[in-house]
């Protein structure tokens, strides 16, 4: 089934099961901070296994003892779609044994 953008009602409801996890424009977006900047750069890797598996690829920057994330669907021109929520539940689920608060 294709992909379609989600109401900003499903958005905002949605988002109450992703403490930490916010709607910043067009995007869901949320930082992790680590222990350190390797520990950092190990979860980014993890994420980008994740994303090659859902074909799913969000921006994701590697900063001091942080990663951020910047989830949208670029085949909708940008807004969020179920699959963002995928990513993002995945992301939540591996990020906790990494040690990322
Ligand atoms: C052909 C390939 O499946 C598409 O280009 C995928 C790749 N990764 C993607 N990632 C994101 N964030 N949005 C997309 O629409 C998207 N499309």
């Amino acid at each position: 089934m294709p992909l379609e953008p989600l109401s900003q009602k499903d958005v905002e409801d949605r988002l109450t099961e992703l403490p930490g996890w916010s709607l910043d424009g067009d995007s869901l977006t949320r930082s992790y901070r680590l222990a350190s900047h390797f520990a950092a750069a190990a979860l980014v890797v993890h994420i980008a296994q994740v994303q090659e598996e859902l074909d799913h690829h969000s921006d994701l920057t590697l900063g001091h003892h942080t990663v951020l994330l910047t989830v949208n669907t670029h085949s909708v021109g940008g807004a969020v779609t179920e699959k963002d929520f995928e990513l993002a539940g995945r992301v939540e689920e591996l990020s906790s044994g990494h040690g990322a608060r």
